[in-house]
């Protein structure tokens, strides 16, 4: 997507999103989200054909699944341009906590590697023994520090949270986190999908509120595995990049930049994300 969008102007890229304030109106914002696809950290260099808008449809319903949580959706009369509508998310602008609230119900990822090396996520104890993709025993608010553009977030434990936002802050962020992981993850299970990990992001809005912000429960934030593939002892069988990721596996060192998918692999790919937003949201 060009910077260009008429009445708005552009405020920053992130890898799959551009974010733009709309003219006149400085307490907005527009969200909008481009087809590309990252992996194994790399934006891949051909888009996934309705990915933006299967995406942005997630997150609104969610955001309307999630309804006794304040969120970020702002109905202002501010015409966002067709070009994008479908893609687009108008915002309130908020004062953004400045803290990746993760919620793990299962461990994988960057949460398995530390669990490996110090027996425990952002501080949290975990029983010995776990395996990648076992599930924990109940889900873990494991926090962590935004870094830069590109860069690997940070986990910090609750202490570290509580002096970057204060304690009733922070405490409002795990609890809130950890009750939202619940009812999304009630919700997908019943669908036959894992919720497997999750990242929200707060802010405050000027009357001091805790509002959820930013894209919620996607594929782009959050791990949905198949539920079926795992009580067959397949796991982590993602429902998005899963195929991206495999046939990555087969046709790339990991040195250098990614090979282009090929147009099966796109089109399969593009089929998945409309399967699981169907799923999800039927
Ligand atoms: N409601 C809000 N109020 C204030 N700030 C934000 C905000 C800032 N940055 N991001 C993440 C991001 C970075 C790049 C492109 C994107 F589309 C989104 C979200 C939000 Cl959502």
């Amino acid at each position: 997507m060009s910077d260009e969008l008429p009445g708005f102007t552009f405020l920053t890229a992130g890898k799959v999103r551009d974010l733009y304030a709309p003219e006149g109106h400085d307490d907005l914002l527009l969200l909008v989200a481009n087809d590309r696809v990252s992996a194994f950290d790399q934006v891949l260099s051909r888009p996934i054909p309705g990915r933006a808008a299967l995406l942005t449809r997630l997150t609104r319903w969610w955001f309307a699944q999630l309804a006794d949580v304040p969120n970020h959706l702002a109905d202002a009369d501010v015409a966002v341009p067709e070009a994008v509508a479908d893609r687009a998310m108008l915002v309130r602008r908020l004062r953004m906590h400045p803290v990746e609230c993760v919620v793990r119900g299962y461990v994988t990822g960057s949460g398995y590697a530390e669990y490996r090396r110090t027996g425990s996520i952002s501080g949290l104890p975990l029983p010995e023994g776990l395996q990648d993709g076992d599930r924990l025993p109940e889900p873990i608010f494991t926090p962590a520090y935004k870094a830069e553009l590109g860069a690997h977030d940070e986990n910090i434990p609750f202490e570290t949270v509580v002096d970057l936002v204060g304690a009733e802050t922070a405490e409002a962020l795990r609890s809130t986190s950890l009750r939202i992981f619940a009812e999304a993850s009630a919700i997908a299970d019943a669908k036959g999908v894992i919720l497997a990990d999750t990242k929200f992001e707060f802010g405050d809005d000027a009357e001091g509120g805790l509002v959820l912000a930013d894209e919620v429960l996607t594929p782009d934030s959050s791990r949905f595995w198949d539920a079926a593939a795992y009580a067959s002892g397949r796991r982590g069988v993602g429902f998005d990049k899963q195929i991206v990721r495999d046939w990555l596996a087969a046709h790339w060192d990991g040195e250098g930049a990614a090979p282009d998918l090929p147009d099966e692999v796109v089109q399969r790919t593009a089929d998945r994300y409309r399967e699981l937003v169907e799923l999800l949201t039927a």
